[in-house]
């Protein structure tokens, strides 16, 4: 962090986003203030080591940046208030969509020049402060949305704050920022929420099969209802788009398959191909596309210290793990291990894993 840009921020809204930028300018030295208007948010995030109760009506000096992590809805009212306490010289939000709450805070004559517009590509699907994590947007990318009026030390204070979070500041005008999430995190939400929706009416026995494959597809079904309605509908044309495109897929192969011939089935296989080459094009942790890690799996028994063992064995290969899941066998006392790494080293990693008596399949 730049500290002498980013000193002493405020974080109005101490939930799942807020709470996390607030533990990781805790790391970074800066003093943090929190508020929310739900007391217990704001007790559990103080608790957690987030920062100290903004006083109320106090008129202290003006902290260096304001983040409002609010939703969408509340951001231009927030902003508003905030501008008019005078919490903060610089002000920026995190909301998922950016049109919307820019036109609103400039309806209310908010200051434009002491606010630019954020969004962290980061985050999951529980809410609250309890789920905040201080490395949650370590390499990931923080889109920022400059208006003409916005002043370059506001410009240069937000940006301070998405690279002390460790994230990676992306600029990109409001309207561009919501068609691009309308195709890469709003359409996919509904999308989950549209399989998830089908395991409503599921048997016990369908249930009872599921893999992980349902698992991750409907990972980001579990968020909360009342937080999404407010941001597919704040960005509701970009994102029926995406859906009836994908709506057409689908009603496309649903004809396909029940066709039933050769050549629909060659036409269903076009979608998969397509969903190959699509899923291929979705950067990595570090920018660089997805196959730029090669995977090694292991076979894990369920036993008190294995995963440490494994992890020391890497150290000693002198192998650094990029990325780790872990595939639970249902009622097996087994587990299956993916490790992510830089391909030149998968086969001495295995090579070091089988030596110490693990089964590292195929490889
Ligand atoms: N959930 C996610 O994964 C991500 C969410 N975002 C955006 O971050 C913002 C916050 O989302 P989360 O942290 O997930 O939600 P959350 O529900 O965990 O936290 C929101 C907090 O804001 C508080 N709040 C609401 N209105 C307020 C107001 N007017 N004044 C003060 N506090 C207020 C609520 O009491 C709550 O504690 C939203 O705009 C969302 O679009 C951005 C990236 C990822
Ligand atoms: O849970 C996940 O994987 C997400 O992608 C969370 C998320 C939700 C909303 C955003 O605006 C950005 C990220």
């Amino acid at each position: 962090m730049d500290e002498d840009v980013v000193g002493r921020i405020v974080v109005v809204g101490t939930g799942l986003i807020g709470t996390s930028i607030a533990l990781a300018m805790r790391e970074r030295g800066a003093e943090v203030l929190l508020t929310d208007r739900d007391e217990a948010a704001l007790a559990l995030a103080v608790e957690l080591g987030a920062g100290t109760a903004l006083p109320d009506g106090a008129s202290a000096e003006p902290a260096d940046l304001a983040v409002l992590a609010v939703p969408p809805a509340a951001v231009a009212v927030t902003l508003l208030d905030a501008q008019k306490r005078g919490l903060a010289t610089a002000y920026t939000d995190v909301a998922s969509v950016k049109a919307l709450p820019l036109a609103q805070a400039a309806e209310l004559g908010c200051d434009l020049s002491t606010f630019v517009a954020g969004h962290p590509l980061a985050g999951s699907e529980r809410s609250g402060p309890g789920a905040a994590r201080p490395d949650l947007f370590l390499g990931r990318p923080w889109a920022l949305c400059a208006t003409p009026e916005a002043a370059p030390e506001t410009v240069a204070a937000v940006t301070a704050l998405a690279k002390a979070c460790g994230a990676m500041p992306v600029e990109v005008d409001a309207a561009e920022h919501d068609r691009a999430v309308a195709l890469v995190s709003h359409g996919p939400h509904v999308v989950s929420a549209a399989v998830a929706a089908r395991l409503t009416g599921a048997d016990e026995t369908a249930l009872g099969l599921s893999g992980q494959g349902v698992r991750d597809v409907t990972r980001i079904a579990a968020s909360d209802p009342r937080l999404w309605i407010g941001i597919l509908s704040a960005n509701a044309e970009p994102v029926a788009d995406v859906l009836e495109a994908v709506a057409t897929d689908l009603a496309v192969a649903a004809s396909l398959l029940r066709d039933g011939s050769e050549g629909a089935s060659a036409h269903v296989a076009d979608l998969l191909l397509r969903g190959n080459a699509g899923r291929s094009r979705i950067p990595g942790k570090h920018g660089g596309g997805q196959s730029a890690y090669a995977t090694v799996q292991v076979v894990i028994p369920d036993r008190p210290g294995e995963l440490a063992m494994i992890f020391q064995a890497a150290g000693i290969a002198g192998v650094n793990i990029e990325d780790v899941t872990i595939e639970h066998s249902p009622g097996r006392p087994l587990g299956v291990l993916e490790l992510a790494v830089v391909p030149e080293a998968a086969d001495r990693l295995a090579a070091e894993l089988r030596a110490r008596g693990w089964s590292v399949p195929g490889r």
